[in-house]
């Protein structure tokens, strides 16, 4: 699949959406892409994760384990791995806590592990989960995503593949265009905001 079939797919799926959005982060934007628009559609999930899985294999070579930050990387972290032939597993987080590793999940020795991720604004999100990964016995080789909307300039300290590179702008709540700052936000994402 190119980037514009990609870009296709979210647009006939309603997950391109466009307003006034408080993203994981914290900073804004006017333009959140809906992924569970995506995930609520088995076949599409299928094809865009087949797709992403093409690019690990080729990039990362064999697969043991996809590790996905719950929750929006759930359901392309599993459908993923069943185009790789790997296991699917996932961090979590208690309330108020980093993420972590729970339900007897584990990535063995020996095991190779890429981190499977459905959106990459800022990177937070998959470098929480990456450093919740650091005492397994297996390896993390590389991360990987749906769209990486950071235009490509996320450092997650490792190789990241994505689907799609666009360069969406956010800004902070203070810094807000004129336009945006006339709209409502709404957050639609699970990360409490600081406070919340
Ligand atoms: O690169 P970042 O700045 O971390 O932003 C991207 C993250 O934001 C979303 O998750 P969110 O925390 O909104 O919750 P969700 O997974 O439940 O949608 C998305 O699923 C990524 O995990
Ligand atoms: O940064 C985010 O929180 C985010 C952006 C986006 O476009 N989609 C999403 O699910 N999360
Ligand atoms: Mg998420």
């Amino acid at each position: 699949m190119t980037s514009d079939d990609v870009l296709a797919e979210f647009r006939s799926a309603g997950a391109l959406l466009e307003g006034h959005f408080v993203l994981s982060s914290g900073l804004h934007s006017a333009v959140f892409l809906q992924k569970m628009a995506i995930f609520t559609d088995p076949v599409r999930t299928a094809r865009v994760c087949g797709a992403l899985a093409e690019r690990i294999a080729d990039r990362f070579g064999q697969v043991d384990y996809v590790v996905s930050p719950a929750i929006g990387g759930i359901v392309p972290g599993y459908e993923t791995a069943r185009a790789l032939g790997a296991k699917a597993i996932f961090v979590e987080r208690d309330p108020g806590k980093p993420f972590s590793l729970r339900r007897g999940f584990q990535i063995p020795k020996g095991a190779r592990a890429v981190m499977v991720e459905d959106i990459v604004t800022t990177g937070l999100s998959s470098r929480e989960c990456l450093a919740a990964l650091t005492s397994e016995p297996g390896e993390v080789v590389g991360a990987a995503c749906l769209i990486d909307r950071s235009g490509g300039k996320v450092d997650l300290g490792l190789p990241l593949v994505a689907l799609v590179t666009l360069d969406i702008p956010n800004y902070p709540a203070d810094q807000l265009p004129p336009e945006l700052a006339a709209i409502p936000a709404v957050k639609p994402g699970s990360r409490a905001l600081p406070g919340a």
